[in-house]
């Protein structure tokens, strides 16, 4: 497993739980929402959640040295910002388990070497399928970015709604929230830094 910091959170396979424990903890949030588990409807419904777990959560399974290992340094002199903006997402945040949506704007100042475009967006999948605040998944796309590439700066925005904001507690739809991380060369100059956020938000 990566040794970066990112992956702190990540559990070994060995310490999950099997299949028919998730299943059995999926049938008892049934009878906790009011309903039969027992009935047609709701009877492949655990091992239906449990799947699509795997699934949403499938970023413990990755490392961003896999995602990051190829990099590229024919750019005939290129040395300005790379930007992939508008990369959707979806997530899940840590305190409700309810998804929080959005899009990541990443940018970076190459130096020498550039990665390939698709690679931005599987690392904030990467990210985006684990449990997360949203200043926890800017910062880790960020710095992960930062310590692989070794660009001269990095700058990461991302826009969200969550929905634990809309559909519960406070239920305010249609608010959202944006957090940003800055290195190098985008947290030492304005100028660079208000490029980034004209081009990401343009
Ligand atoms: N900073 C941050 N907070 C988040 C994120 N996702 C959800 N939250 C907030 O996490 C907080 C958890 O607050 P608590 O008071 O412990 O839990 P709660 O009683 O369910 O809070 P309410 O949502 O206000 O009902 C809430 O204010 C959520 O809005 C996130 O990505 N970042
Ligand atoms: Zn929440």
């Amino acid at each position: 497993m990566d040794a970066f910091v990112n992956d702190a959170d990540t559990l070994a396979s060995t310490q999950r739980p099997t299949q028919e424990e998730a299943e059995a903890a999926v049938l008892t949030l049934i009878r906790w929402s009011g309903d039969d588990p027992l009935r047609e409807g709701l009877r492949d419904t655990p091992m239906r959640v449990a799947k699509a777990y795997r699934e949403l959560f499938s970023g413990y399974e990755a490392a961003p040295a896999d995602v990051l290992a190829r990099t590229f340094s024919e750019v005939k002199g290129y040395k300005d910002m790379v930007i992939v903006k508008d990369i959707p997402f979806f997530s899940h945040c840590e305190h409700h388990m309810l998804p929080f949506h959005g899009m990541a704007h990443i940018a970076y100042m190459p130096d020498q070497r550039v990665l390939g475009l698709s690679k931005m967006g599987r690392l904030v999948d990467l990210y985006a399928r684990r449990l997360q605040t949203q200043e926890a998944m800017t910062s880790q796309v960020a710095h992960s970015l930062d310590e692989r590439l070794r660009p001269k700066g990095v700058a990461v925005m991302i826009e969200a709604e969550h929905t634990c904001m809309a559909m519960r507690g406070i239920r305010k739809q249609g608010s959202k929230t944006l957090t940003t991380t800055f290195t190098g060369l985008f947290e030492t100059s304005p100028a660079d830094q208000a490029r980034f956020m004209t081009l990401a938000r343009g």
